[in-house]
């Protein structure tokens, strides 16, 4: 089950203050982040025993690996545990002592990844093999709050001042002209600025990939992939409300998502629509009409690790084989819509190459009509700022939690000859 599920099933079933339940539900997600290092501590010392450890019968593992997130959550390091059991106050000093030696433990306990991805991910950075750690280490902190603002409605400084008002500190997003990054976590949906649709919730790189397709008013734009349409609304901005924006998804269930935020957007030139699948024959009258296709295309969501960290353990080797033949067939068929001189963007929040620059190839190979452009010209064009750090040679964009500060992503851009 997805964390988020398992972790809001829990407190429908339990009367919890909110500082209570933030507490446990970090500590779910500390225990999901670090599964391999709180693995080891609540396993380690088991067999040395020595008078005084708790009996493992009362601390189970999984009992060990949650007090310890706890522990972690509240500062543990600096604690000298006396709100602890006192049984387990040695066993706790221990992984403490361990803790403070990292380069003395195994790989795995410092990457908490799963072995296979670790060697895929190694394997994909023969260029950079530097970067592994601190990807790694990256990986495993939570996902900073970043808003976009609704250029459509107000500008970027304004919205700033008018959080400031209400409390809210946030700081310009270095590389979307529409993000603000807010300091901790703090409740929005009652703010006015909220109310009125002034920010969304999006994670600075998902508004880089709106930005690939330079959207404009009065164009028709489809959105193949929309989901809850955290992108389709950055479109519509784009196109300040005026053209034609079409958010198709396979999941009627996900597009549902979409209607309370597009009240609060302000579009009203949306077209949502439930496909079967990706050659659905109510696409056919699309065909060859659309300035811009923009492709999310459903992945393994492992550059999301910061936000989803169970998926890296629901994630199976052979998932991301399927997702790529998935991928290929869904963007080749988003393709037609396309019309000549307009635009295809092909993304993902995957870190792997299996998804992103396999695919990428594959689609050039299959389509010879389109022509792909450079994403660091595109997003240059769209005045973002030092576009070339964010890009690779072969011209991908290609976005890094260590080096960006955003989630994983990755996005290919062609043009229609
Ligand atoms: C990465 S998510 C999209 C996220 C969304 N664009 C956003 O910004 O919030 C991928 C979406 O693709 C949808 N999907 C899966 N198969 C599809 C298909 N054959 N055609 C269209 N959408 C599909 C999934 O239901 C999922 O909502």
């Amino acid at each position: 089950q997805p964390a988020d599920m398992a972790v809001s099933q829990f407190f429908e079933k339990r009367r919890t203050g909110s500082r209570e339940r933030a507490r446990l539900a970090d500590a779910a997600y500390a225990v999901l982040r670090r599964k391999r290092w709180y693995e080891h501590l609540a396993r380690r010392f088991e067999a040395e025993a020595p008078a005084g450890f708790a009996n493992s019968a009362d601390w189970p593992v999984p009992r060990r690996m949650a007090l310890l997130a706890l522990l972690d959550g509240e500062g543990g390091e600096n604690s000298d545990f006396s709100d602890a059991p006192a049984e387990l106050r040695p066993w706790l000093a221990a992984c403490r002592a361990l803790q403070s030696q990292p380069a003395s433990l195994p790989e795995a306990c410092r990457h908490n990844l799963p072995d296979w991805l670790a060697a895929a991910l190694q394997a994909s950075m023969t260029q950079q093999p530097q970067d592994f750690w601190p990807l790694a280490e990256a990986l495993l902190q939570a996902a900073p709050l970043d808003l976009r603002v609704n250029a459509m409605k107000a500008k970027r400084p304004a919205v700033a001042a008018a959080l400031a008002a209400s409390g809210i500190q946030t700081q310009e997003t270095p590389w979307s002209p529409w993000g603000l990054r807010v300091a901790g976590k703090p409740r929005l949906t009652h703010l006015p600025a909220w109310q009125q649709g002034l920010v969304q919730v999006q994670d600075e790189g998902s508004q880089l990939l709106a930005l690939l397709t330079q959207a404009r008013r009065g164009q028709l734009v489809v959105d193949f992939c929309a989901g809850a349409g955290g992108k389709t609304l950055a479109l519509g901005a784009m196109m300040r409300g005026a053209g034609r924006l079409y958010a198709f998804d396979a999941s009627a269930y996900r597009l549902q998502g979409l209607q309370p935020r597009l009240a609060r957007s302000g579009l009203g030139n949306v077209h949502t629509a439930a496909i079967a699948h990706e050659r659905d024959a109510r696409l056919n009258a699309l065909q060859g009409k659309a300035d811009a296709v923009l492709v999310d295309a459903p992945c393994s969501g492992l550059g999301t690790l910061r936000r989803a960290p169970g998926l890296k353990w629901r994630t199976r080797p052979e998932d991301i084989a399927r997702l790529a033949e998935q991928q290929f067939s869904i963007a080749q068929s988003a393709a037609r819509l396309v019309k000549p001189g307009g635009r295809l963007v092909y993304a993902t929040c995957s870190l792997l190459p299996q998804e992103n620059e396999a695919v990428a190839q594959a689609l050039s190979n299959a389509l010879p009509g389109f022509a792909p452009l450079h994403a660091g010209d595109v997003l240059a064009a769209a005045k973002v700022p030092q576009a070339a750090r964010l890009t690779t040679e072969a011209g991908h964009l290609r976005l890094w939690p260590h080096l960006h500060g955003t989630d994983g992503f990755f996005a290919a851009v062609w043009q229609r000859r």
